[in-house]
């Protein structure tokens, strides 16, 4: 079986200060976890080719295809709000770039698969543990229709990986994304004062990402936009991303980095999961304002290609930015209408949704449990007091008179699956003693998630109390 994948690498060809090439680690025994097969049809990949020995020793970063350029991108980034001026791939290589069958373009890079030039102390390997979770909930993502980088395939090492005074088996996951451009790739150059590099990156990532756009002002409102559509997304499915540092957020509007990731069980707007988010900067209530500071960080990289003229120049970009607001808002109103049966919600919804929200976290109520229900008649039922549930719902009654078929647009809005944290740590948990069908029955759940689906009512139900997992590692 022969692996044949049409490169085509149009970052490799960008000047030499913006990667460091470079080849994988190879391990010592690489062994396929789990191929997405569905992927790679739609990328136009063979599968069958890569489940071979020959297309594992690749994923496993072993060989190196033909037409494959490796390498590390280099990007900088705002951690915490704390500036790094030198970040870039320590432990992930992009093997390329693909054209698919309808002409869409997609990195194919490997996570874990050894040091490079920008690893510092770390040993460029990722372990089991996180490429699962990687796996699990950016197909999740995918399959609740928000725009997210995707996973190809898991494969395990043979090696371990030491964290925390413990070996832990190794893995590497293949990701697949529209690019791996992120805010810090321009605030790389931009900090070095490389205006050159900076314009060289912002047309590569206009061609690839906003061909409509024609100039920096124009790229610059076009991520606006997908981001704030993006975390309005995020918003409506209860997800934290837990690490929105400027090197995490993508230039393209895909979600990336499914480190210390997670779905809320119970609402609460101030809800952190990250072990290392101490000051709660990244809950889930504080995601649109982070993501309008690091658009501004954006935009501040890309202020000398808008006008010779600073003031004017930051201005203009000042001007664009705001609109985050507006759009952010207007898709947040849009989505939570939809949740609870509005087709076109409006501003004059809003006191409704709002109120509904504000019952929902004095009640403790289930986040997903709840929208779901709101169309099965359960929801009351996952409030602490149901009559403050059935107060609510005069009005929403009332209200919903004036919808067509609300049911069906709150059953396509409200997800009645999503990859609940608890789930994702037993997966894991019964992974590192070699059974992985926990893993398989979460992806395969998980890809229809806004229909009920026989077999998978384990999925649907909040955590009991003893099961919950409030707390979640960096992931690295
Ligand atoms: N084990 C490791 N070895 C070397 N570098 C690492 C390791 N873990 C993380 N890094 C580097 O630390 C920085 C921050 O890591 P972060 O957790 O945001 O990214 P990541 O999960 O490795 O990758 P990505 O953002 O591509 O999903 C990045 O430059 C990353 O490459
Ligand atoms: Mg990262």
């Amino acid at each position: 079986m022969t692996l044949t994948i049409a490169f085509d690498n149009s970052y490799a060809r960008l000047p030499g200060r913006f990667h460091a090439r470079q080849t994988a680690t190879p391990v010592a025994e690489p062994r396929l976890i789990a191929l997405n097969r569905a992927l790679a049809a739609r990328l136009g990949l063979d599968a069958d080719a890569l489940a071979s020995p020959e297309g594992v020793a690749v994923l496993a970063g072993n060989a190196v295809p033909e037409g494959a350029e490796p390498l590390a991108q280099a990007y900088a980034g705002h951690q915490f709000g704390g500036w790094v001026p030198q970040l870039g791939d320590g432990r992930a290589l992009l093997l390329g770039e693909i054209i698919a069958p309808d002409g869409a373009r997609f990195d194919l890079q490997l996570k874990g698969s050894g040091r490079t030039p920008f690893s510092r102390g770390g040993d460029g390997r990722a372990w089991l543990g996180p490429v699962l979770r990687e796996y699990v909930v950016s197909e999740a993502m995918a399959a609740l229709g928000l725009p997210t980088t995707r996973a190809l395939a898991a494969v395990a090492t043979g090696e371990p990986v030491w964290r925390d005074g413990f070996a832990r088996p190794g893995a590497v996951l293949t990701r697949v994304a529209a690019s791996h451009i992120r805010v810090g790739t321009f605030q790389y150059f931009a900090a070095q004062g490389d205006t050159e590099a900076v314009a060289l990156l912002a047309r590569h990532a206009i061609e690839r990402h906003y061909p409509d756009a024609s100039d920096a002002l124009g790229l610059i409102a076009g991520v606006v936009t997908r981001q704030a559509r993006l975390i309005a997304g995020w918003m409506s499915v209860g997800f934290i991303h837990g690490v929105m540092n400027t090197d995490n957020m993508t230039v393209s509007g895909e979600t990336i980095d499914y480190g210390p990731c997670a779905f809320m069980d119970t609402y609460r707007p101030d809800k952190v999961f990250s072990s290392i988010d101490a000051g709660g900067r990244y809950a889930w209530a504080n995601q649109p304002q982070v993501a309008l500071w690091n658009l501004a960080q954006l935009a501040s990289a890309l202020l000398p290609l808008i006008a010779p003229d600073q003031e004017a120049a930051i201005e203009a970009a000042t001007e664009v930015v705001n609109r985050f607001a507006a759009i952010y808002q207007a898709e947040w109103t849009r989505r939570f209408g939809r949740k609870i049966g509005l087709a076109e919600a409006g501003e004059d919804d809003l006191p409704l949704i709002q109120s509904l929200l504000g019952a929902m976290a004095r009640n403790e109520a289930d986040f997903t449990r709840c929208f779901h229900g709101l169309s099965d008649g359960t929801a009351r039922d996952t409030f602490i007091d149901p009559t403050a549930f059935d107060a609510w719902a005069v009005d929403w009654q009332a209200r919903l008179a004036r919808e067509a078929d609300p049911v069906a647009t709150m059953q396509s809005a409200n997800p009645v699956r999503i990859p609940r944290n608890h789930r994702i740590e037993q997966a894991i948990a019964a992974a590192l003693e070699g059974d992985f069908a926990p893993f398989h029955a979460l992806n395969a759940a998980l890809a229809a998630p806004y229909s009920h689906v026989e077999g998978t009512e384990w999925l649907e139900a909040a955590p009991e109390p003893e099961e919950i997992v409030a707390r979640t590692f960096c992931g690295t």
